[in-house]
């Protein structure tokens, strides 16, 4: 290791923030930023939380044998999450649809895998793969349809500066691949406003 590699590997991560914010033009000791390190270290630590998460431990307990075989649907899961890019937020929905195979998974487990993956940094597209990939192998089900809009700050307060565009990705498997009635229903639902 170098040198300097080897000065940045002992730094602790409070000083490598304490040392950003002085390249930014910044006094790191003055009083309104003496903490902010401290606390960017710990906001750091929730917003990439996913990577010390597996599916495995979140779904745990929450499978059930369950005879329906009839799409479910998790509609509007709003989620945040940080391009890898510029480490700068997207966020927006997660629409995730799947069609039983003799197993459900708890309701609320299909959010906190949406989580799992949204706590990373990311891609859009492969926040999109990896939720669904997560639930075929998780359950082995006929099939599952995710669609994902969402909002980059990277295009909207820097860069191109557009701050009306949304990006939408899909990922369908097994019958909503295959079955054009399925991958139909599913995106009618996600359009349709719900009334509650
Ligand atoms: N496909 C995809 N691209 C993304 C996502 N998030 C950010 N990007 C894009 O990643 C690209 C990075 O392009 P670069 O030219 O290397 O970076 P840049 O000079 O900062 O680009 P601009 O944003 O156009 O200023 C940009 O086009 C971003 O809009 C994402 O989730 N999916
Ligand atoms: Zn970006």
């Amino acid at each position: 290791m170098s040198e300097q590699n080897q000065t940045l590997a002992s730094a602790s991560t409070q000083d490598l923030y304490r040392e950003m914010i002085r390249r930014m033009g910044e006094d790191p000791d003055r009083d309104g930023l003496l903490r902010t390190p401290e606390r960017m270290e710990k906001s750091t630590a929730f917003l990439t939380q996913g990577y010390k998460q597996t599916v495995t431990e979140v779904l745990h307990n929450a499978l059930f044998d369950v005879d329906y075989d009839e799409m479910v649907i998790v509609k509007d899961i709003e989620f945040y999450s940080q391009c890898e890019h510029h480490l700068l937020p997207f966020f927006g929905k997660a629409h995730v649809a799947y069609v039983p195979n003799g197993k459900v998974i708890g309701l609320s487990k299909i959010a906190r895998l949406v989580d799992v993956f949204a706590r990373r940094l990311q891609v859009q597209e492969r926040l999109t793969r990896q939720i669904a990939e997560s639930i075929e192998e998780a359950i082995a089900p006929q099939g599952v349809g995710i669609i994902l809009e969402a909002q980059h700050l990277c295009m909207m307060m820097r860069g191109v500066e557009k701050q009306h565009s949304h990006t939408v990705t899909s990922a369908m498997l097994g019958v909503f691949k295959t079955q054009l009635q399925t991958r139909n229903e599913f995106l009618s639902l996600v359009r349709h406003k719900t009334t509650l």
